[in-house]
């Protein structure tokens, strides 16, 4: 592989976004080879935090786990590894058409460096101390721009993107979670998480957005979800013109939508949904949950994320068997709870252990990932489209689209034991608040009541 991008070619190269792992820049130049993609480029945290992916490959208890899928174990770095995960995991489960595993191309470290002073001011600074670009990697993944329609973003055409990370969407069931944590069977996750990152300041609003309703499969419940992540989108939704954010947090979260932001909002649809000022945002709304009631993808979507079948509280017993070491969950209960509840999955064969762990990550990554749904107004007299195309009637507008899931990492084998603790943090911190602030319970179940009441209404 011949180095594809050197230090001239920065330039060509715009800020796009990133997460806690990636920075994402998008291509401006003119070269065919480049147009419509965007490069995912890794990043390593500023205080060399132990939860990395890092530059080496796959670690031996990763191999165990991933030893029967395709090539994984053999990847000479965890780039390739990521990425083969990417197209053998991932991409069968959620469906190829919607899913580019990318491909790699090799960079110079003065691209890498170039690139970091580049986007350095555009970043957000809480992003900036975290972590910075790689400098040690010497390739990254040249990815579809899912962002823009490639077939015709014409002069005058416009294309809208909506990026929706939607979290976990369901309940968990299992027996192995410990009595005092029996509130993981009635509150979301993302509500408890909310909660304690309200506490920590992370968020500077509780999010009025709901998991439940977003993967509930009826089309009130997700167009209620839609209308809560467009007041208080965090980093949960966002909303691109022709690549350009113009709703939601670059880089990372943002706060609830004031009336500013709303108006800002609203004039820069004025382009693409054909309805009167003040009506546009609704309109929006109304055709993002048309088409993620249509696709079917979010169903398919809480398939995988239910490969989390026995939750954390059941996995990290299966993970101390891997490791071979003393299980320290158990060492803290007496004899009778780890007899009645948990002795059976310490006698797991290996292979079952292994299959729990590797279900419950491949689940992990289903619960971060992000879906892309590009839309693209037809032209007047456009036959149907070949990625389906989907009619707003209040508007009279027909549009393509295009379904595409972002973000499929494979989680890191040691950091279950991180999600375990994680875990307990959330929920104790829940079950404390609810305790001594029994308030906020109530008023959120106002709030819910009323909520529904409203839909019923509606
Ligand atoms: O644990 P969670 O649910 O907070 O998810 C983390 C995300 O936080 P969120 O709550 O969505 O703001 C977090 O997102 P942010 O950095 O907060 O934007 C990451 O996506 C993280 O994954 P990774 O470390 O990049 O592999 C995510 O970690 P994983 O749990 O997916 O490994
Ligand atoms: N293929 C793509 N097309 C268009 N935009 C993209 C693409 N991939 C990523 N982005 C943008 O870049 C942002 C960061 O990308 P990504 O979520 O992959 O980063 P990450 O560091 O892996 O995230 P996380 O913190 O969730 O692990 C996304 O939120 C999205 O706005
Ligand atoms: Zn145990």
């Amino acid at each position: 592989m011949a180095v594809a991008l050197t230090a001239k070619d920065a330039d060509d190269w715009t800020y796009r976004g990133e997460g806690a792992v990636n920075l994402v820049l998008a291509y401006a130049g003119n070269s065919a080879e480049f147009v419509g993609k965007v490069l995912r480029i890794p990043k390593v945290s500023t205080n060399g935090s132990h939860l990395e992916n890092g530059h080496s490959a796959l670690t031996p208890h990763e191999c165990l786990l991933w030893k029967d899928t395709a090539d994984l174990t053999s990847a000479p770095t965890r780039e390739i590894a990521e990425q083969l995960y990417v197209q053998h995991v991932m991409r069968p489960l959620l469906g190829s058409e919607h899913v580019d595993a990318g491909m790699r191309i090799l960079v110079s470290k003065e691209f890498l460096v170039a690139i970091e002073k580049k986007v350095l001011s555009q970043r957000p600074s809480w992003r900036v101390k975290a972590a910075k670009v790689n400098p040690l990697c010497d390739s990254v993944l040249l990815i579809s721009d899912h962002s823009v329609f490639l077939h015709g973003t014409l002069k005058g055409e416009f294309s809208l993107c909506v990026e929706i990370k939607p979290k976990c969407g369901f309940l968990p069931t299992s027996k192995f979670i410990a009595e005092g944590n029996a509130i993981k069977r009635s509150v979301t996750r993302f509500k408890m998480h909310q909660a304690l990152k309200l506490h920590d300041r992370m968020i500077s609003e509780i999010s009025e957005y709901d998991p439940l309703d977003m993967f509930s499969g009826s089309r009130e419940r997700i167009h209620r979800a839609i209308k809560a992540l467009y007041n208080t989108p965090q980093n949960n939704f966002r909303v691109f013109l022709n690549g350009s954010l113009i709703f939601g947090g670059l880089g990372g979260g943002t706060k609830s939508t004031n009336y500013m932001v709303g108006q800002d909002f609203e004039d820069a649809l004025k382009h693409v949904i054909m309805a009167e000022d003040g009506m546009r945002t609704e309109k929006l709304l109304e055709l993002i949950t048309e088409a993620l009631f249509r696709s079917g993808l979010l169903d398919r979507l809480l398939e995988v994320q239910k490969l989390d079948a026995i939750d954390i509280e059941g996995v990290i017993h299966a993970y101390h068997d891997i490791v071979s070491q003393p299980c320290l969950v158990c060492r803290k209960m007496d004899a009778d709870e780890f007899t009645n509840r948990y002795a059976t999955l310490h006698s797991m064969p290996m292979e079952e252990s292994l299959k729990i762990v590797r279900d419950y990550l491949i689940a992990a990554t289903a619960k971060d990932l992000s879906m892309m749904l590009s839309f693209q107004p037809q032209q007047r007299g456009d036959v149907d489209s070949p990625n389906g195309a989907l009619f707003l009637k209040s508007t009279n507008q027909s549009f393509d689209l295009k379904v595409s899931f972002i973000d499929l990492d494979m989680k890191p084998f040691k950091k279950v034991v991180y999600y375990y603790e994680l875990d307990q943090q959330i929920v104790h911190f829940y079950v404390q608040m609810v305790e001594t602030e029994p308030w906020l319970e109530i008023k959120a179940s106002n709030q819910e009541m009323r909520d529904s009441n409203e839909s019923i209404l509606l």
